[in-house]
């Protein structure tokens, strides 16, 4: 890690997702980990950094669930309407940061509410590492499988050189106009943008990897959950 201060940063959390592939009786930010939802412990990774000039968190219009949570009365935490799709959400939040006083190159890092393991040296690492790179950049991690491309038949085409080949994490932490821009204007033209690093990237700008914890994974099927409560089992 460098020895950079810490950049002061502003926080967008999209959680507006139905969670679809968790095939659970409500949304998986919702679902328990070690007794608190998965929101909250995702909120906590940013909620006492000394650095955080403000949390936006993006939710379904008509959610019923937050309201019922300790946390939902925060004053740190603004609450504003998602979007259809992940990138709706964000960009939702990104309206509201302007609103709150967000300026031209202030840092924005958005992370997904389905990741409520991020630990704080990587937050830390992503923000001293990025603190003075001109574009931003993601944690992210190095593929460490073998890799296969498939054919219709699904079966093996060919084997793909994985040395190239990241998995992109959150938080992506970019410039907030640089941000809105790219994720407006990719929006407009019809992209599809799956996350941040996307939208600046269509915009013809290169986002920095920056090697995180594979263990900051997003919950996006039960396993996932019962991987994590196992783990949190052995941290606490
Ligand atoms: N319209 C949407 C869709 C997703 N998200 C958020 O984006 C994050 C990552 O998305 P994903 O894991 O795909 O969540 P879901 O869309 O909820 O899951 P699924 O695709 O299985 O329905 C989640 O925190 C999710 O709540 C959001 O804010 N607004
Ligand atoms: C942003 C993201 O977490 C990066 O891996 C991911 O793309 C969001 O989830 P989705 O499954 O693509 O909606």
């Amino acid at each position: 890690m460098t020895t950079t201060a810490l950049p002061p940063f502003w926080v967008v959390i999209p959680a507006a997702g139905i969670g679809s592939r968790m095939r659970a009786d409500r949304p998986k930010q919702y679902l328990q980990l070690a007794g608190r939802s998965i929101l909250e412990h995702t909120l906590d990774c940013f909620l006492d950094h000394p650095q955080l000039k403000g949390l936006v968190l993006c939710l379904a219009a008509d959610d019923p669930f937050w309201p019922a949570l300790p946390g939902a009365s925060d004053p740190r935490i603004q609450r504003v309407d998602g979007g259809g799709e992940r990138a709706d959400s964000v960009l939702n939040g990104l309206l509201h940061l302007r609103e709150l006083g967000a300026q031209e190159g202030d840092w924005v890092l958005v992370h997904d509410a389905a990741r409520p393991n991020l630990a704080r040296t990587d937050l830390d690492l992503l923000l001293a590492e990025l603190a003075n790179d001109p574009v931003g950049g993601l944690l992210a991690v190095p593929a460490r499988d073998t890799l296969k491309r498939a054919g219709a038949d699904g079966r093996v085409q060919e084997t793909v050189d994985r040395s190239v080949i990241w998995q992109a994490y959150t938080p992506q932490m970019f410039h907030f106009a640089a941000l809105h821009r790219a994720l407006a204007d990719a929006l407009v033209a019809g992209v599809a943008v799956t996350d941040e690093a996307s939208a600046l990237e269509w915009a013809g700008l290169s986002p920095r990897l920056i090697e995180g914890r594979a263990d900051n994974l997003k919950i996006t099927r039960p396993e996932d959950l019962e991987w994590l409560r196992q783990r949190w089992v052995l941290k606490t």
